[in-house]
């Protein structure tokens, strides 16, 4: 098993980053949207870790042609989808194999997706159930609800769905299945979920635009859609983790470069500003989404209540859990149950180990509360979970800490220790 050991900074560090992983849920985008297309995309800075790299195997596998050098990726695809000999490993991406679901439904052929044991104890049904009320044949373990999952192509029907769940892996899983149905398809989330699915899509000619109801209506597609040729930009929840690490370091300050500011990617920043720490935007350019760099400069942190916009920062709570560990005065998160389906269960996966960590909390089923003011050195266990190991690398930088099982942070993003040891 491999541990990583985390010294304390003993001094304050002012650093431009300029090599944090590209944005994942970016990427597995580019690789899937380029099988809508007749010709070759071409993606710059493509996200070579694990996750995204088994997506692209995938692409293959369903019959594109994939030339790769480095994080520079063309995908020319095949008129149809082949249909593969093996299983389809999406190793422990939820995002790929909900979002397959979705393209693969009405794909003529059988397919199996399945995943480590993580993702296959990981919920599927939110996918697998209003896809199959459209005609989709899916099924899998406990009724269809686990990986693997095996998927006959059929038919799908026009729907108007209104998503008892706010998630973007849902709400794209259903866009590419509307794609392909029979007529214009609605869907509806209680609140916007990031929407680099449906700024990619309209950006390669598809029809897809929300109604006066707040409804996303997808028209299927007539002909092929435009190729790709995108680069994708630094991702802003990697990024979070040293946007954490100057935030709780006393004089220091990070330039994060050409992240995206998709509103709906960067909330958490805007949390740490609620906590008083100074954050600027500088917007440069407009590819799908605006993109620019990220100024965070560490100020005394301050307690915070989160309970809105909740999915715009749910992948950032672990490490804003290790800010709030070191605020002062209380801080809680609400209304985040979504945490507790992730790569682990992350609302126990946190307090357990801020409680090895000495700080006090109190567990909720929907969040959690955190008194801060200290936290110690600890032997956490990451629950093979790479945003758990990675936040409390970060709360190494003031206290050491030993953090075992790392070898998940290569799902994300791979260079984290390089950049890391440039912070000391
Ligand atoms: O669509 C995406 O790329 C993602 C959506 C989110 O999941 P949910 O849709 O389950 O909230 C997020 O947690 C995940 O890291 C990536
Ligand atoms: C939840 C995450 O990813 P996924 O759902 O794609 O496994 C994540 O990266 O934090």
């Amino acid at each position: 098993m491999e541990t990583l050991n985390i010294e304390k900074i003993n001094k304050p560090f002012n650093i431009i980053i300029d090599n944090i992983s590209s944005d994942k849920s970016i990427s597995h985008r580019c690789a899937m949207f380029s099988l809508f297309s007749n010709k070759t995309s071409y993606i710059k800075n493509y996200l070579t870790a694990e996750d995204t790299l088994n997506t692209l195997s995938i692409v293959e596998q369903l019959g594109a042609t994939i030339k790769r050098d480095g994080s520079y990726v063309e995908i020319t695809p095949t008129n149809e989808l082949l249909e593969p000999d093996d299983v389809l490993d999406c190793g422990n991406s939820g995002t790929a194999i909900r979002l397959f679901c979705g393209l693969l439904a009405s794909i003529n052929g059988a397919f199996t997706l399945s995943g480590d044991k993580y993702l296959r104890a990981r919920p599927m049904k939110r996918v697998a159930q209003p896809l199959r009320d459209i005609g989709a044949n899916i099924d899998g373990r406990d009724n269809g609800n686990k990986a693997p999952l095996f998927i006959r192509g059929n038919k799908l029907k026009a729907f108007k769905y209104q998503s008892p769940i706010n998630s973007a892996q849902v709400k794209s899983a259903m866009i590419l299945a509307a794609l392909k149905a029979e007529d214009i398809c609605k869907y509806k989330e209680e609140e916007l979920t990031r929407d680099h699915t449906e700024r990619m899509l309209k950006g390669m000619g598809a029809d897809i635009f929300t109604d006066k109801e707040s409804f996303i209506n997808i028209k299927p597609l007539s002909s092929h859609l435009k190729p790709l040729n995108i680069t994708v930009p630094t991702d802003p929840s990697s990024a979070f983790f040293f946007a954490v690490a100057a935030a709780i370091n006393e004089g220091s300050k990070v330039t994060i470069k050409n992240v995206t500011l998709n509103p709906t990617r960067i909330e958490a920043y805007k949390i740490l500003e609620r906590m008083g720490v100074k954050v600027q935007y500088i917007e440069k350019e407009n590819i799908y989404e605006p993109i620019g760099d990220i100024i965070v400069e560490h100020n005394q942190l301050n307690g915070v209540d989160v309970n809105e916009n909740i999915s715009w920062l749910i992948d950032e709570l672990p490490a804003l859990s290790i800010a709030m560990s070191l605020a002062k005065g209380t801080s809680k998160v609400s209304n985040a149950h979504e945490l507790r389906v992730k790569e682990s269960d992350r609302i126990s996966s946190v307090v357990e180990n801020l409680k090895l960590c000495g700080v006090n909390y109190k567990e909720f089923e929907d969040g959690y509360e955190i008194t801060g003011g200290k936290i110690n050195k600890a032997t956490i266990n990451s629950y093979g979970d790479h945003r758990i190991a990675m936040s409390f690398a970060i709360a190494g930088t003031i206290c050491d800490m030993q953090i075992e099982d790392t070898q998940c942070i290569q799902t994300s993003f791979p260079n984290f220790k390089d950049i890391l040891n440039t912070l000391y």
